[in-house]
């Protein structure tokens, strides 16, 4: 664990909660889906590509969404998305691995797993093609990378400042996802990702997590340097219940097609800014 700065209570239990969880039995052998043959389909067909996140509740949802997970998968990918999240952890975000493994049997595009994974056995859970590690919880980020890597996931690392990215290139990750949440407030600025983003090598796939909530948060991040958006509150929209998640994730994918100014227009009968 290399944090040395505050965390939040509910970021203190989400870990507590990943200690008592157990690994799975026997170690995951992945045949993956590529996520950047998935990015660069949605750029030649002119979508931002976005990873939708399935995401039932959180510490800062205004709500639980208790439809069918495979349903919202399914609406996601219906409205652009390029690869799916999902959201594993059970006690604070609502999540399963069964959650996962339904929906990575139900689409076709790749599918993440989103957990807070502390060692290696915490990977034989369940396959996935991407699997999340954060820099800032691990130990041995270089071994867990290697780890994930002998089992074929594609492994996402999450960093929140410079020093982290620092860290994670020299575990040799080439996929990184710069989070605008803090981890002490849990509050989100999207000047994290802005910050960081320019110091990453070009042969990076870099993903703005947490934070984007319009689709001009969207164009923000992409002028930024992001190569893809991993959108989970604005897509789930939890107060709302029932939102149009296909719609959500549209208003999102779409968010470069038409746009020639930051003015306000009207988009698929929805007002678009
Ligand atoms: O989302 C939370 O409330 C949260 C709280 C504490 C630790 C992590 C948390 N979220 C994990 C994530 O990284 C997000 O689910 C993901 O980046 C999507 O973010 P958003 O689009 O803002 O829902």
């Amino acid at each position: 664990m290399n944090s040395d700065t505050e965390l939040a209570p509910a970021v203190e239990s989400i870990l507590e909660a990943a200690r008592e969880r157990s690994g799975g039995e026997g170690v995951v052998d992945v045949d993956a889906r590529s996520l950047s043959d998935a990015l660069a389909d949605a750029e030649a067909e002119g979508r931002v590509p976005v990873i939708a996140e399935v995401k039932p509740t959180s510490p800062t949802a205004d709500g639980t969404r208790a439809d069918d997970p495979v349903e919202l998968a399914r609406a996601m990918v219906e409205g652009g998305a390029a690869a799916i999240s999902v959201l594993t952890e059970p006690t604070h975000f609502g999540g399963s691995p069964e959650a996962l493994s339904r929906i990575r049997a139900a689409v076709d595009v790749p599918v993440l797993r989103k957990d807070f994974v502390l060692e290696e056995a915490g990977m034989d859970v369940v396959e996935a093609d991407l699997l999340l590690l954060i820099a800032r919880f691990v130990d041995d980020l270089e071994a867990l990378v290697t780890a994930a890597r002998e089992r074929g996931f594609q492994p996402l690392v999450e960093v929140h400042d410079r020093a982290e990215l620092e860290t994670a290139l020299e575990a040799g990750a080439d996929i990184i996802g710069v989070n605008n949440r803090d981890l002490a407030r849990l509050e989100v600025d999207l000047e994290t990702f802005e910050s960081v983003a320019p110091e990453a090598p070009d042969d990076v796939t870099l993903i703005a997590e947490s934070g984007v909530s319009s689709p001009a948060d969207a164009r923000r991040m992409r002028e930024a340097g992001a190569d893809a958006l991993l959108v989970g509150s604005a897509i789930m929209d939890h107060g709302a219940g029932d939102s149009d998640v296909t719609a959500n994730t549209r208003r999102l994918t779409r968010a470069e097609s038409s746009t020639t100014s930051e003015t306000t227009r009207a988009y698929d009968g929805e007002t678009q800014t």
